[in-house]
């Protein structure tokens, strides 16, 4: 049985990630879990899977868990509450759902207290990638792959990346706005850009892959993940989200990992690995039905936001925690209504621009400098 802890239950991973709990009882038992405001469905989970530990977003939300809540729950709140939450149950695993930079603390906390990290929080390892790679080493725990393109590249890998790999091919669906051009972007509504051709996700993840900023971060967590340069790291055009990433290796041969796009896939086999499990209520793919598919080599001037992802990962240092901090900003201000779609890439152009890098940088220089970030980008707005 693995005892799992779960961190953003309410959110599109999280809600799957219990989908596949659910469906695995003699696998698997949830141990804590996190949401933020979302009491009514967090309480709805805390009655069902009955959690030793619930962390909340603040002190309000757990005065509205209280009077509801089952015997033997612990509550606790906030940014600390999640590092608790995290670290302290006593769980094998965490599985990090949660979404933004928030979740590196925690995460470094739950590897010193030895859990394997299934990592869905992919800012965590754009922030930070050096400390929370660092560490998993020095503590000896594992970062398995819940992203489905790091999913896919992690089961075609064999040997030696270091020796056998070429490249590896990350497969981008191109978004909501894949069929316009840049001057077609112009005006486009919340709406619009918050409908993916392929794959159902949270509103933050949605809008960063219709800019390819979501390409741009799995770049670079890519690059932390399979511990690989960034001359090996490609991206490709596929509109049809079956491929879900690929390997080249040196011979020349190419594996690739296919499927329908559902991330309980990823979910589950991070959870199960090497052991695969039948997927309740998963669809087989069917190739007849799909009948072909397309690869297209991206376009660095039409997609900004990977181009400038590419060039702050290569310049390293703080230059992914600038990035990061000025997309969590200027999507929330896409979303509110405040900038213009073309408004996201430009505030992060603006904020790596004024930035100058500071190399291997601590947790606490991490800490200030995406906080600085995120300051700067309101102080552009006002
Ligand atoms: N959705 C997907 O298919 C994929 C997602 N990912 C990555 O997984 C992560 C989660 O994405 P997704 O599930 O789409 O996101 P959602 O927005 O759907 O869910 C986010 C979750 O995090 C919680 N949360 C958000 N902010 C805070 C905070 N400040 N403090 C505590 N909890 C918080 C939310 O709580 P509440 O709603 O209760 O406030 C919710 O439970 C992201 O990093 C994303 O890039 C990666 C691959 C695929
Ligand atoms: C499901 C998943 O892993 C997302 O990150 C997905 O890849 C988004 O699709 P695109 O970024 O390719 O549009
Ligand atoms: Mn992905």
């Amino acid at each position: 049985m693995r005892k799992i802890c779960l961190l953003g239950s309410t959110g599109s991973i999280g809600t799957q990630t219990l989908d596949v709990i659910r469906s695995h009882k003699e696998e698997f038992q949830l141990i804590g879990l996190s949401f933020g405001r979302n009491v009514a469905l967090g309480l709805k989970q805390i009655q069902e899977f009955r959690p030793k530990v619930v962390c909340v977003y603040s002190k309000e939300e757990a005065n509205l868990l209280y009077p509801d809540l089952p015997p033997g729950v612990k509550v606790v709140y906030g940014e600390q509450g999640l590092v608790e939450v995290a670290a302290v149950c006593e769980a094998d695993i965490l599985v990090n759902a949660v979404m933004g930079s928030i979740g590196l603390k925690p995460t470094l906390g739950a590897i010193e207290s030895g859990k394997d990290i299934a990592i869905a929080n992919k800012e965590t390892l754009v922030t930070a990638g050096h400390l929370v790679t660092e560490m998993a080493k020095k503590y000896e725990v594992e970062l398995i792959p819940v992203d489905s393109e790091h999913s896919a590249i992690y089961q075609c890998l064999h040997g030696d990346v270091e020796k056998d790999v070429d490249r590896l091919i990350l497969t981008a669906s191109g978004g909501s706005f894949r069929d316009r051009s840049l001057s077609e972007l112009e005006g486009v509504t919340v709406e619009e850009a918050l409908n993916h051709p392929n794959w159902e996700m949270g509103a933050k993840i949605t809008i960063d892959s219709a800019t390819m900023m979501n390409k741009g971060l799995e770049v670079i967590e890519a690059r932390w993940l399979f511990n690989i340069p960034y001359e090996k790291i490609d991206v490709i055009l596929h509109k049809e989200s079956i491929i879900h990433s690929m390997v080249e290796y040196i011979d020349g041969s190419v594996l690739a990992h296919l499927g329908t796009p559902d991330m309980r896939v990823p979910i589950q086999y991070a959870l199960s690995k090497p052991k695969r499990l039948v997927l309740h209520g998963g669809q087989k793919l069917n190739l007849w039905e799909v009948g072909s598919l397309h690869f297209e080599k991206p376009n660095m001037e039409r997609y900004r936001c990977l181009k400038m992802a590419f060039e702050a990962g290569k310049i390293g240092g703080s230059a992914p925690t600038v990035l990061n901090a000025a997309n969590e900003i200027a999507v929330s201000e896409f979303l509110n209504g405040n900038i213009p779609f073309l408004g996201i890439d430009q505030l992060v152009e603006k904020a790596l621009s004024d930035h100058s890098p500071t190399s291997d940088p601590s947790l606490d220089e991490i800490v200030m400098i995406d906080e600085e970030t995120r300051n700067k980008i309101k102080s552009y707005l006002n």
